[in-house]
């Protein structure tokens, strides 16, 4: 299925419209860049890997559009670079792919089809080294995981990220089921992670995002695995809202808490989760469900669509390179216990 992809006939940017899914499958064929930020905001294509693909070939259609007047894509790239301000991946791509443009639209192209292959490659050894590391901190047999929004290809490109190594552990045999929190507001667990694991056979259930903490403190999570949409340099994980307080429950009850994402998500010139930006999304989407109104016409709302979880409270942020565990120190906040952390040395790189 074309999740992100590029046409050359028009030439456009190709999209499947993940706010139809899971009851619709549609694309959109964008030919302006104007066209492809409208629809990164809208959420038709979103998940940090996945904006960085759409983000390069967005640059490629900008390249594509100019061909006789390069210099008017730079600010093109920069318009789809801020198009979201959290996910570092997003202007990542389009400027790797933006750095090609001096050898032609197809050259353009060609680096946003190697951003893609690099996704999906990277997911491969993220997903294996967090799956191997999910079976040792679990050597008792198959998990039941939790996760919140989606991670898996619709987010991530080939392969998935957090979901794709709940997908891995399924592959193994290893797999008892995920519980996927609904994702408020606009449902990302509900609408998408349940039908890509549905498509994979994956034992899940749904939860609404308040029981996700309960689940865990009650003793029906063996470990919480999430994604990133940056990562600072301290560790701090910027992350769907939602996914802070599944790490202090995580932490209070000793469960392990998974960060899976990119080596490309920890971002060097964000010193700490305090310097993350984090995006502030419209009242529409907290004062509906489905389009049905839920409260009363006009109620004032906060709807920030990420949250900041302290590197303290994660047992580890795995990418392909390593498993970046934090410095347990001796005056560590006490919630925060040792969850089997001689296992996660073993796969720990510092
Ligand atoms: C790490 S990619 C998936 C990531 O993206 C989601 O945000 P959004 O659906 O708003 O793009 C969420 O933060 C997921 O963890």
């Amino acid at each position: 299925m074309r999740i992100v992809d590029f046409s050359d006939e028009d030439p456009a940017v190709v999209l499947l419209d993940q706010r139809a899914l899971p009851h619709r499958t549609e694309h959109l064929r964008l030919t302006t860049v104007d066209a492809l930020v409208d629809a990164i905001r809208a959420l038709a294509v979103r998940g940090a890997p996945n904006l960085g693909i759409a983000g390069a070939f967005g640059v490629a259609l900008a390249a594509h559009r100019h061909p006789d007047d390069p210099a008017a894509v730079p600010a093109e790239a920069e318009r789809i670079a801020r198009a979201r301000p959290t996910a570092v991946p997003l202007a990542l791509g389009a400027r790797r792919a933006l750095a090609r443009l001096d050898d032609g639209p197809a050259a353009v192209l060609a680096e946003a089809r190697a951003v893609a292959a690099d996704a999906a490659r990277v997911n491969a050894a993220a997903t294996t080294r967090a799956a191997d590391l999910l079976s040792a901190l679990h050597p008792d047999g198959p998990l039941r995981v939790l996760t919140v929004c989606n991670t898996g290809e619709l987010a991530c490109g080939v392969g998935g990220t957090a979901l794709g190594a709940a997908l891995r552990l399924h592959e193994r045999g290893m797999l008892s089921e995920v519980l996927a929190c609904e994702t408020r507001p606009l449902l990302q667990g509900a609408r998408l992670t349940v039908w890509e694991l549905a498509r994979a056979g994956a034992p899940h259930r749904l939860c609404v995002d308040s029981a996700g903490p309960a689940a865990i403190a009650t003793g029906r999570v063996d470990a919480v695995v999430v994604g990133a949409d940056r990562i600072a340099a301290n560790g701090d994980v910027a992350n769907k809202i939602g996914t802070y307080m599944l790490a202090c429950a995580a932490a209070r009850s000793g469960v392990p808490f998974l960060v899976v994402a990119p080596e490309e998500t920890i971002d060097a010139h964000t010193a700490t989760g305090d310097d993350v930006v984090v995006e502030e999304r419209g009242p529409e989407e907290v004062l509906e469900v489905g389009g049905v109104p839920t409260t009363s016409p006009g109620t004032p709302v906060f709807n920030p669509a990420f949250d900041v979880t302290p590197f303290e409270l994660v047992t580890a942020v795995v990418t392909e390179d390593r498993a970046w565990s934090p410095r347990r120190e001796p005056n560590a906040p006490s919630a925060v216990r040792e969850t089997r952390h001689d296992a996660v040395r073993r796969h720990v790189s510092r």
